[in-house]
């Protein structure tokens, strides 16, 4: 039987008096790559919190590798929605991807020779590493997501949440972007945010949809009148080659 990776039981969550999620229930297995989409405010975002032990609940229980979320948080990488940064500040692609080592390392400890090696292999690993002397100010929206995936690999998580990796990036990138958690899957269990309802189904084996309470769709099938319930606008059926794989889009 597969370990349990994540355990949600009947989660609320209320912030500033207002109800963002209502009895959510979720379980995530070993090895999962787990979609969570639903409308804006709809309290994904803050369901990754949860799972990271940085957003208080209200109700129900929440457990990673069968421990409080808090107590396991290195285990789990986290790519954010946003980078905020100055475009203009000298740090370099390098630079990015060895700070996801820093919570490995002791307090003023330097960078080793293995730490070095590491940053290698994942720079390779995420495409980037002809460009590893490159100011992070250089590069593109898409080479930037895959750099925040880096710094999170760095870590050497065994449960990556990813929180709208795709947003803003042009469709080629997009199936880049796929393309690698495709290949990370087999090393660790994904969960991934996203609106792109309209490519998940290619590539996840499950799919959650979440607007404050959440309805699971185990088979990574999610129908037109199941988006209609959860999106606030109309969205339209696309049915890729494969018969098997349904996708929807926003209009
Ligand atoms: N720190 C906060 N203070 C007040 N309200 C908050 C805070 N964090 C989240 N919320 C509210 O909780 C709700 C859920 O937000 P959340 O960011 O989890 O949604 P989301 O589904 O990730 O949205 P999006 O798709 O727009 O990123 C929203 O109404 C948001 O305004």
């Amino acid at each position: 039987m597969k370990r349990e990776i994540v355990q949600v039981i009947d989660l609320s969550v209320d912030i500033g008096g207002s109800a963002v999620l209502q009895h959510v229930s979720l379980v995530v297995y070993e090895g999962d790559f787990l979609a969570i989409v639903g409308p804006n405010g709809g309290g994904k975002t803050t369901l990754l919190r949860v799972i990271l032990g940085l957003q208080k609940v209200s109700g129900g229980s929440v457990k990673v590798f069968g421990q409080a979320p808090a107590t396991v948080r290195e285990r789990v990488g986290y790519v954010p929605q946003r980078l905020f940064f100055d475009r203009d500040f000298p740090v370099t692609v390098q630079d990015v991807v060895l700070m996801g080592r820093l919570s490995k390392k002791r307090m003023f400890a330097r960078y080793n020779r293995r730490d070095l090696d590491m940053a290698g292999e994942v720079l390779d690993t995420v495409g980037l590493l002809s460009l590893k002397n490159r100011s992070v100010g250089g590069l593109s929206g898409g080479e930037l997501q895959r750099l925040l995936i880096g710094r999170a690999l760095m870590g050497e998580p065994d449960l990556l949440l990813l929180d709208e990796p795709t947003a803003s990036i042009d469709p080629e990138m997009k199936t880049s972007i796929y393309d690698l958690l495709n290949s990370l899957k087999e090393r660790m269990t994904i969960i991934l945010v996203t609106h792109d309802t309209g490519a998940i189904s290619r590539h996840v084996s499950r799919i959650a949809c979440l607007n404050c309470s959440m309805v699971m769709h185990d088979n990574a099938e999610i129908t037109g009148r199941d988006l209609q319930q959860i999106y606030p606008y109309p969205v339209d059926m696309l049915v890729h080659d494969d018969p098997q794989i349904k996708t929807l889009k926003k209009h």
